[in-house]
C-alpha cells in the first residue's frame, strides 16, 4: 500500500498513551487491567487506519477491540478518528505482528481478524504474508480454545494460500465464502477502509473463518 509519510506521527501516537500501546511493557500483557473489564477480546492484526475496529467498538460495547499496525503514519490516522468518538472498548499497538507475543498471553484472544492483508504475491515474499505459518503459530497461541481467525481480502491468490495455510496447519474451515456479500454473512458485516473500495467496484470480497487447532 502507498505510504505517506507524516512527521507528525510518532510524538502524535506518544501522546495518546491512552489509545496506543507503542512499547509492550505499558501493558504487561494485561488487558483486563487495561480495559477495566474481562470482556472478550477481538485483535485485528495489519488494522491499517483502524475504521473497521473503530466501527465494532462502537457496535459491540460488550467486547474489547485491539487493532496491531506497524506503520506510524497509518496507525496515526486511526487513532485520530478513534479519539473523536472516545470508545473505551478500543485499544491500539503500534508493532509488528512478529512480535504479538509480547503483548499477549497464552489463550488470551477470542477471535483474530486479517482483513486485506498484502498479498506479497513473489514467492519469495512468502514470509511476509500475514497467513504463512510462522505467523499461523503465533495466532494458536494466543488464541483461546475455540477461537477462530477470520479473513477477509480481494485478492484470489492470497485467499488459495491462505485456505491451504490454515488448513495445512490444522485450523478447521468452518466457512468459507466466495462472495461475502452475497452470502449470509453480509447481514451484520461491517466494511473495514480497503473493504469499502473492492465492494463500491462490485469486486467479490472473500471469507473464510477458521478455528484454532
Ligand atoms: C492493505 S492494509 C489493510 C488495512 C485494513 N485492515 C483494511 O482492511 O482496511 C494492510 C495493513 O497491514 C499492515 N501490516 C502488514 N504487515 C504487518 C505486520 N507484520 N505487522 C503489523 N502490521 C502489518 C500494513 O502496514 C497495512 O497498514
Amino acid at each position: 500500500m502507498r505510504l505517506r509519510h507524516k512527521p507528525w506521527a510518532h510524538e502524535f501516537l506518544q501522546e495518546h498513551p491512552e489509545l496506543v500501546v507503542t512499547k509492550a511493557e505499558q501493558v504487561n500483557k494485561n488487558w483486563q487491567k487495561r480495559f477495566g473489564n474481562d470482556q472478550p477480546i477481538h485483535l485485528e492484526v495489519g488494522t491499517g487506519k483502524g475504521k473497521y475496529l473503530s466501527d465494532n467498538s462502537i457496535k459491540h460495547p460488550d467486547i474489547n477491540f485491539i487493532g496491531m499496525e506497524m506503520y506510524e503514519s497509518v496507525l496515526a490516522t486511526g487513532v485520530q478518528r478513534a479519539l473523536f468518538k472516545q470508545p473505551e472498548n478500543l485499544a491500539f499497538i503500534h508493532g509488528d505482528v512478529r512480535h504479538v507475543m509480547e503483548y499477549f498471553e497464552p489463550s488470551s484472544v477470542e477471535t483474530l481478524y486479517i482483513n486485506f492483508t498484502d498479498p506479497w504475491p513473489k514467492k519469495r515474499h512468502e514470509k511476509r504474508r500475514l497467513t504463512h505459518p510462522d505467523f499461523l503459530e503465533l495466532y494458536k497461541q494466543i488464541l483461546v480454545p475455540g477461537g477462530t481467525v477470520q479473513m477477509k481480502t480481494d485478492n484470489q491468490g492470497l485467499f488459495e494460500y491462505s485456505l491451504a495455510s490454515l488448513s495445512t496447519f490444522g485450523f478447521a474451515l468452518r466457512k468459507v465464502r466466495l462472495h461475502l456479500h452475497e452470502s449470509e454473512e453480509a447481514e451484520g458485516n461491517v466494511m473495514t477502509e480497503y473493504e469499502e473500495k473492492f465492494y463500491a467496484k462490485g469486486e467479490p470480497i472473500y471469507f473464510t473463518e477458521a478455528v484454532r487447532p
